[in-house]
């Protein structure tokens, strides 16, 4: 079943359609909001269709003002989805106490430990509800599905792939979090998130998964040598190595001066979006 859903805003955007919805999410019991793209082609017949996951802070909103995305899609033909980072307002005692856990930081993940497990359910909110909302709403071409994320959205992208294989035929991720349980960022996002354990950890760190036999399609990752979460949160060097020792098809691309921020993400985005639409082009599957 399908909560209803609620336009908050359209756009006209490069020949298609820039909209913003909200709906009643059983899975983290809030309004939640996403965002979709639709190119033109969209409105003769049906399209593939890109997640796109956004990290620390960051909303609905962020990626369709900041990537600059829209052009690109409207040029392949792609449909993107990007979700909020988080349920909101949940009332949470600590949910707004810090920029790195609770609103806004979801880490695409079900929380199992009170009072989290109430709501923070990012996880079946996106590989389920979500899913099955735009897959049946959109006009999306049966199967061509895709995934891609930035910094905790990166992480998002590959555990979510890893974790539901076959659900999605294309995945990519800007500067991610790779290593999740090794680092400061996934540990207190872990141990608040799914309790001090971590040995339930590894089933959301996106290179033990790996290492223990997941794999993903072909997997596109950029990562800026400015960056100044690089060496503490990020460490992709923990990817490459992993990747290489299972055989699991990686590029991962360096780029000098590149920071964090959003002027990264803009400037490598068309090229993520020209590989999710190899990917998913029909044929492909
Ligand atoms: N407030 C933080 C910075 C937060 C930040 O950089 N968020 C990134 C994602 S970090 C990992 O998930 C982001 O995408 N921000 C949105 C933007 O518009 O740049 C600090 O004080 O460092």
């Amino acid at each position: 079943m399908t909560s209803e859903l609620r336009l908050l805003s359209e756009h006209a955007c490069f020949g298609g359609l820039q909209c913003f919805f909200e709906h009643d999410a059983e899975s983290t019991g809030t309004p939640m909001r996403f965002g979709v793209y639709l190119p033109p082609q969209a409105a003769k017949g049906p399209c593939p269709v890109v997640f796109y996951l956004a990290g620390l802070t960051c909303t609905e909103e962020t990626f369709a003002i900041k990537a600059g995305a829209q052009r690109e899609a409207a040029r392949l033909g792609l449909i993107l989805v990007s979700p909020d980072t988080s349920p909101r307002g949940t009332g949470l005692e600590g949910a707004d106490a810090a920029w790195d856990f609770g609103h806004g930081a979801g880490f695409y993940l079900d929380a199992t430990v009170a009072p989290w497990a109430s709501h923070f359910r990012m996880e079946r909110y996106i590989t389920q509800e979500l899913h099955a909302l735009v897959t049946t709403c959109l006009p999306v071409l049966p199967g061509a599905v895709g995934l891609m994320g930035h910094s905790m959205g990166g992480h998002g992208a590959l555990t979510l792939a890893l974790r539901h294989p076959g659900q999605y035929r294309s995945v990519s991720a800007l500067a991610p979090i790779v290593a999740p349980s090794q680092v400061p960022w996934g540990r207190k996002a872990f141990a608040g998130y799914l309790g001090p354990d971590e040995a339930a950890w590894a089933a959301h760190d996106a290179c033990a998964l790996i290492a223990a036999g997941g794999r993903l399609p072909p997997l596109l990752v950029d990562q800026g040598l400015a960056d100044k979460f690089l060496a503490e949160q990020l460490q992709p060097e923990r990817l490459e190595t992993v990747c290489r020792e299972v055989g699991q098809d990686l590029t991962l691309r360096r780029h000098s001066a590149y920071d964090h921020g959003y002027y990264f993400v803009a400037s490598f985005i068309a090229e993520h979006l020209q590989h999710h639409a190899r990917l998913l082009a029909p044929g492909k599957a």
